[in-house]
């Protein structure tokens, strides 16, 4: 077996509230390989956002270690993409200079890279917008041209913070569509918080279901590769989807 892209390795966090410790995340443990869609699911507070700035780099675990591509996780890597629920659009610039933007504060803006970021754009039903400026586009709309910034860096890990959860069902369910479609063939590993359990079956090809607290790791779900295999909307449809729904609920339930 390769070895893993992402690797948490027997990882606490304990942050300082005034006086006060907050244990966040007891130890916990698990891989990502390549190309996986992995989802973390669980009770408010569990400790699922601390997880991605800790694989994002942006903050230190207390103990234990996260290594990216066999690499222990210091800083912020330039191969990992970090997507918020807040789209972070700056209003003052064009869509144009919003998608360009991480290219610019990388240093990658080039002819190839901008017009790859366009391309995205395009994929994303938005190449119409280039000139316009955020306050003018819908949520959805905004969120989009989000994932175009965030997949115009080309990132080898993908990291999702409940992306999603702002828009209304309708603009939710186009989204996963459009994000399953781009990542289609780019062999990016995704590492996606929810609360949206359905949305977790329907991405996914692993579900962490994590507990608090502190979080700990409760139970893995594989996705059976007859679910896996359909785009998300008519993965909803297949005879065991409800089945696994309602086995996550309950475990849910239980945290
Ligand atoms: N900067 C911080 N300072 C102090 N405590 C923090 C800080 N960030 C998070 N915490 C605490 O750590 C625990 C885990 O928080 P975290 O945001 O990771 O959980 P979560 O599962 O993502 O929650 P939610 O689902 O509500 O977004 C919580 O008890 C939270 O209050």
């Amino acid at each position: 077996m390769e070895s893993p892209v992402i690797e948490v390795n027997e990882v606490t966090k304990h942050y300082w509230n005034m006086e006060e410790e907050v244990r966040a995340l007891s130890p916990i443990s698990f891989s990502i390989q390549s190309s996986e869609f992995v989802s973390l699911v669980g009770p408010s507070g569990c400790g699922k956002s601390t997880i991605l700035s800790l694989v994002a780099g942006l903050l230190p675990p207390t103990s234990g270690e996260v290594t990216l591509f066999g690499k222990k996780v210091t800083y912020p890597s330039p191969r990992v993409g970090y997507m918020l629920q807040r789209d972070c659009l700056l209003d003052w610039r064009t869509v144009k200079d919003n998608i360009n933007l991480g290219l610019e504060l990388s240093g990658t803006l080039n002819h190839q890279t901008e017009s790859h970021a366009r391309h995205l754009l395009n994929e994303l039903g938005l190449g119409h917008t280039l000139h316009q400026y955020p306050a003018q586009l819908s949520g959805g709309m905004r969120q989009r041209v989000a994932l175009v910034r965030t997949l115009a860096l080309q990132p080898d890990i993908l990291l999702l913070d409940e992306p999603f959860s702002a828009l209304d069902i309708q603009n939710k369910l186009h989204l996963e569509d459009l994000l399953v479609q781009a990542l289609k063939g780019r062999g990016m590993t995704t590492l996606l918080v929810t609360h949206d359990l359905e949305e977790a079956l329907a991405l996914s090809t692993r579900i962490l279901v994590l507990t608090g607290s502190p979080g700990r790791l409760k139970r893995t779900v594989e996705i059976p590769p007859a679910i896996r295999s359909l785009d998300p909307l008519p993965t909803r449809d297949h005879p065991d989807f409800r089945p696994l729904f309602h086995d996550l609920w309950k475990e849910l339930e239980k945290s």
